[in-house]
This record gives structure tokens, sequence and C-alpha cells, in this order.
């Protein structure tokens, strides 16, 4: 059932003119399950005139049509949520209800921005002299290249592809070679949907050949970016460089806040949850546990409580709850950072290794009272690991959870309203939540602070990357 993918290029699905292909493994059973077709520069030459031409084109089509086009995208990723979640499953390895959820988040966040993209209003400012009229125009920045990773194969294009598209622009995607068939399917959704030829580019190749020439481009205006910090420095560096607009959403390490007033069993459920959704490999994932002494045997209890019932498994099997890691270089990241956070003193109190038998599954882990010497006190683990610690009072919490350059994600647990103003006054972070798990909604800001990036992937502010503001003063003569 998993197909193979070629690239999207000027409203065609097309081969690499190379002929070259690159294999698509399940990590449920590390066998090969399909191939894609890999681009190099020719083919890029051709998504770049594609995008330009296409430019143009959706520019110029009324906000109207653009709206409908997008609507209708949304109503095709629903229709098809069932198969699309399949081979997302498939290639990624998540639970499929989870995969399903991503799809239909993905035709939710089409909807928001094809909204949005309709009251992307300009402004008309009071001249100085009544024959002058002077206008703030919003116009779309051009063609965009936008790079996306493997742990949401549809929500990391869908947030960049709609903003793009429902303000004028056109796009080229560079999606992940590893989960490729997902992000393919939303492509389609978008073509059989209507968009004109040469608006929306799929490829696939290797990353930094594809961003080395994209970025530079002169065609290109805007790139966005979601992968780790080091590479998000890398490429905000390259477009800083060519004067491009960027938008990076990077790597994190959320902190967890549970104050001594906190409702512990709604905190542990909610986190631990939360914690081991798409085992772990999500940027905002809830990471450093900081625990107010008063309640932290409860708070550990509780969380193991949830712990001890996930299910591991191939994510298309009855009842699993967490799959496999997304890829094998995930495994040894993780023993190694357990490995030394244990010969700092961590208590393991669940999981800790690799499961036996194909396949990259890995246990469930909690680590307790980890020393802050412990590399994972400051590395994003991104995988199936909980860091749980003991802190003596708010002002610990707040000062551990800004220690880290990180600031995408934080989630505290608090009765007090004196509690959660300070939290939202002083922790440093793009997004922080309390009492609740309420992230990602498409209406809300998605983006980090400090090394974690910049810009917006959600809510209004989202498609103001996407556009740029231009001066129009016009005398009556
Ligand atoms: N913010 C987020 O949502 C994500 C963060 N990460 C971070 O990355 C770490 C490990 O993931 P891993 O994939 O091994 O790490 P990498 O840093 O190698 O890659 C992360 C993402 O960046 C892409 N990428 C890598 N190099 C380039 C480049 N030169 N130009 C353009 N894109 C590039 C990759 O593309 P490709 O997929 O095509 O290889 C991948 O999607 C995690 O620990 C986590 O910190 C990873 C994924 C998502
Ligand atoms: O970039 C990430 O890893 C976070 C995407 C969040 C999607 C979600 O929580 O549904």
């Amino acid at each position: 059932m998993y197909p193979d993918i070629q690239l999207f290029i000027d409203g065609e699905w097309r081969d690499a003119q190379s002929g070259k292909t690159i294999d698509v493994v399940d990590p449920a059973s590390e066998e090969v399950i399909g191939r894609i077709s890999h681009a190099e520069r020719g083919d890029l030459d051709l998504a770049i005139e594609a995008a330009s031409k296409g430019f143009k084109e959706w520019r110029d089509t009324s906000v109207m049509t653009r709206y409908q086009v997008m609507r209708r995208a949304a109503q095709l990723l629903r229709e098809r949520a069932d198969k699309i979640a399949a081979v997302m499953t498939l290639e990624q390895g998540k639970p499929v209800d989870q995969a399903k959820g991503e799809v239909l988040a993905g035709a939710d966040v089409i909807d928001w921005f094809a909204e949005e993209g309709r009251r992307a209003y300009g402004q008309v400012i009071p001249s100085r002299d009544p024959s002058v009229q002077q206008l703030a125009v919003k116009q779309p920045v051009g063609p965009v290249a936008a790079f996306t990773p493997w742990n949401f194969p549809i929500n990391q294009v869908v947030r960049k592809l709609s903003a793009a598209l429902a303000v004028g622009c056109s796009i080229i995607v560079k999606a992940p070679e590893e989960t490729p068939a997902a992000p393919a399917e939303l492509i389609r959704a978008f073509a059989d949907a209507g968009v004109p030829a040469g608006v929306v580019n799929l490829v696939y190749g290797v990353p930094a050949e594809i961003s080395e020439y994209l970025i530079p481009h002169p065609a290109i205006r805007k790139i966005s970016f979601t992968g780790s910090t080091a590479i998000g420095k890398q490429l905000a560096a390259l477009a800083g460089s060519h004067m491009k607009r960027a938008t990076m959403e990077l790597g994190g390490h959320a902190p967890v806040i549970v104050c001594a007033d906190a409702d512990v069993e709604l905190a542990a459920r909610e986190m631990a949850t939360a914690k081991f959704r798409n085992c772990g490999q999500v940027c905002i994932s809830p990471t450093r546990f900081l625990v107010e002494d008063a309640v932290y045997d409860t708070f550990v209890a509780r969380f193991l409580e949830v712990v001890e019932k996930l299910k591991v498994g191939r994510g298309d099997a009855e009842g699993v709850t967490v799959g496999p890691l997304a890829n094998e270089r995930r495994i040894p990241a993780l023993e190694s950072l357990i490995q030394d956070a244990r010969e700092h003193g961590a208590k393991l109190l669940a999981g800790g290794e690799r499961l036996p038998g194909k396949g990259y599954f890995f246990a469930p882990t909690v680590l307790g009272e980890v020393p802050l010497t412990a590399r994972v006190m400051s590395e994003e683990p991104f995988g199936p690991l909980a860091l749980i610690n003991r802190v003596s009072s708010l002002d610990e919490a707040i000062e551990e959870a800004n220690r880290l350059p990180y600031g995408l994600a934080a989630y505290a647990y608090t009765r007090g309203s004196a509690n959660a103003m300070r939290l939202s006054r002083e922790v440093e972070t793009g997004m922080l939540t309390i009492n609740h798990v309420g992230l990602a909604l498409p209406e809300l800001p998605f983006g980090g602070v400090k090394d974690s990036g910049y810009g917006s992937e959600g809510g209004s502010e989202a498609i103001d990357a996407y556009l740029v503001t231009k001066l129009v003063t016009h005398k009556a003569v």
C-alpha cells in the first residue's frame, strides 16, 4: 500500500532528471517500503522557474478564488484522512489515531489560513495634505522555500504552505526524505483542488544541497525552516547573508513547573500523555519536570502509573499508544544521554533501553533527580524520555526553566493566580500553557524565543512573514 513518490514540479508528478531514488524505511520493521525521487540541481532549477511563474499567476488571482481552492484542499484532506494516516504510520511509526488526528488538524490549519488571507489588511494613513492619499499595502513576499522535518510529516508542511498560499505566494517544499508520502498527499490535495501549475512544488534530496542552492537563489524571497537549532542557525546565517526573510522553528527543552498547590493528578495524567505522544519526537514535548517537594512523590507515582499503561508497538496495531522512533539514529542518541545521566547519579524510574526485536522501539523512560550536570538536562532528548526533578520553590523552578538557551514551550500547573501571573511574566518562552495542554491550535501563535528560533507559524501573525508592506502615496493632480 506504500506508494513510490515523485517530485511535483510545475503541476506535474515527475521522476528526478537523473532517475536517482532514495529508499524509504518502515521504522517498525526496518524494511524498505518504497522509493522517492532524488532531486538535483537541474530539478531544482525547474522548480524555481515554476515557482517564479506560479507566483505571478497566484499573486494576481483574486483572494476569493485562493480562499475557495484552499477550502477545497482542506475538504479533500478530510475525505482522504484514513488513507493518508495509514501511509504516515507506515513511514513515521506513530499510532494511526495520532496520524489521523494530524491530517484532520492539517485541514483545520488550511481553513484557518484561507480565512486569514481574506483579512490581510493594509492601512490608510491620514495625510497632511487633503489631496494626498497614503496607503500601506500588503503584498505577497514572493516565492518561498520551506524545509520541513519528519516528526509531523503533514503538520510541519501545512503551516508553511497554507500561510504562503493564503496571501498569494508560491512555494517550493523540501519535504523530509524519511517521511515523504504523507506530505506528497498533502500536495496532491492542493493540486486536485485546483492550485495552478507552479504555485506549489515538492522536492526531496540531500537537505544541505537543496538548502544551499535554494536559499541564496535570487528568485526565492522567503525561507521557513523547522528542525534542529544547530541546522537552523546555519540556515538563518545563510538567509541573512542573502538578505532573505526567514522563519525558524527550532528545538526546545520544555520545562513543566508543578507547584505545590497544583492539581497533581491532572498534571501527571496530562503531562505523561503529552510526553510520550509521537514517541516524544516533538519540539514542544514536556521534558524537564520541575516539581515542588511537597507534591514530588505523588506526582512521580501518578506519572509512572500512566507510563505503565502505555502500549508500545507498531502504529497500526490495535491499542498501541507509542510507536517506534522514526529513525535509527535516535536510539544511540537516547542511550548515550540516559547512560550519562545515570553515571551522574540520576535514578532510573522506568524504561531505559531499546526494546528487543526488529524496529526502532524504545521503552518509555523516566529519570528522577537528574543532576544539572548531566547532558540530558541541557540537550534536547527528542524521544520518549522524561526528567523529573525536585524544586524547593517557584523561584528555583523559574530559574531552572530559564537556564537553557531554548525557549519554545513551557507548561505549568498551579491553582494560584499569583503563581500563574508570575509564570506568565517570568518564564522565557514562546508559548506557556497553564493547567491544560493548550498549544498548537491554528489560531494560536506557534514559535519560540532565544535559540528556539523566531517568527510564528500560527495565529494571525503567521501570515505577516509572507507579506511585505509597500507604501503608496498618491497626490491627485
Ligand atoms: N523543531 C522540530 O520540530 C524538530 C527538531 N529536530 C531536532 O533535530 C534533532 C535530530 O533530528 P535529525 O533529523 O537527526 O537532525 P538534523 O539536525 O540532521 O535534521 C533535522 C531536520 O533538519 C533537516 N536538515 C538537516 N540538515 C539540513 C540542511 N543543511 N538544510 C536543510 N534542512 C536540513 C533534516 O531534513 P531531512 O528530514 O530531510 O533529513 C531534518 O528534517 C532532534 O534532536 C531535534 O532537536 C528534528 C526534527 C524536528
Ligand atoms: O514542531 C514540532 O515538533 C511540534 C509540532 C506540534 C504539532 C502538535 O503538537 O500537534
